[in-house]
């Protein structure tokens, strides 16, 4: 079958889309033909696929991500962005707002200017210091799961963070007995100035560095309020130049609530293929 598609990405972290309001492509998208059309050799290429799907429980759809090795994850911040500015086109009047749900919970798209912000879910299991550790890094491996698990370790320099081995280091941390069965994302940033960081981001499901990841930038950046006391909204620096906005309210020494990540989505190309 021929199958339609459109190409987004958000920040670098790049996405196949496809519209399965009617079900009708569910069947077909098992996770070889996801993970074959994300070959960036034989396929289309992309770090995961988005399915829109009918809403469940009352949102105005259901929000499905697919990893490029076709398993499926519960959240994806860029995608969620991308996942926003493209069902803000799908009716007659182009929306300002969208809900949606995901394994995560329902969040909330909204365009904001040339951006969209995403109304994350809460953040939970908090801990900074998990006493994990990996040779040859000194320093702390924090944990939060802001939709998807994620790791993050704050190296000394920007400078060591451009030099860093990302991808071996974050194989190493993914695949940690500590973070066992799920594996975790692994976040490695730096401080730029209070309050703006850089970070770089080895996916699980990608297992590769990607140029960007919204839920590890969100990660990043609550764990840089809470080691340094850096106030909302904190600036993030991707690998891929952009630059993007995290807010947030401290509800607890260690929760937080109204957290929002805010950046760029942007149609690249539509297309069809034979699956
Ligand atoms: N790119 C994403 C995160 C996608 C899911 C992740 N690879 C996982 O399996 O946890 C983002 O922008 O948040």
């Amino acid at each position: 079958m021929l199958l339609r598609f459109f190409k987004m990405n958000g920040a670098g972290n790049d996405f196949i889309i496809v519209d399965n309001r009617d079900l009708s492509l569910t069947k077909e998208l098992d996770g070889d033909t996801i993970a074959a059309l994300c070959d960036r050799h034989r396929g289309i290429g992309a770090d995961g696929l988005l399915a829109v799907e009918p809403a469940q429980k009352g949102a105005d759809f259901r929000f499905r991500y697919y990893n490029a090795d076709g398993g499926e994850a519960e959240m994806c911040g860029n995608g969620a962005r991308c996942f926003g500015r493209f069902t803000a086109h799908l009716g007659e009047i182009i929306l300002k707002k969208v809900t949606f749900e995901t394994i995560a919970g329902t969040l909330a798209a909204e365009m904001v200017g040339e951006d969209v912000r995403i109304a994350m879910s809460e953040p939970k299991d908090l801990k900074l210091d998990t006493g994990a550790a990996i040779p040859g890094l000194d320093s702390a491996l924090h944990f939060v799961n802001t939709g998807v698990p994620h790791v993050v370790s704050f190296l000394e320099s920007p400078e060591a963070l451009d030099e860093f081995d990302v991808y071996n280091n974050g194989s190493a941390i993914r695949n940690h007995t500590a973070f066992a069965p799920a594996g975790t994302n692994a976040n490695f940033a730096a401080v730029l100035s209070p309050g703006h960081i850089s970070i770089r981001t080895y996916e699980r499901g990608v297992e590769d560095e990607t140029l960007a990841c919204g839920t590890g930038m969100v990660a990043s950046a609550l764990v840089h309020h809470l080691l340094t006391g850096a106030p909302s909204p904190i600036k993030v620096d991707v690998e891929g130049g952009d630059t993007l906005e995290i807010g947030f309210e401290k509800t607890g020494e260690q929760s937080f609530k109204n957290v929002t990540l805010t950046g760029p989505a942007d149609f690249v190309y539509e297309g069809e293929i034979d699956i």
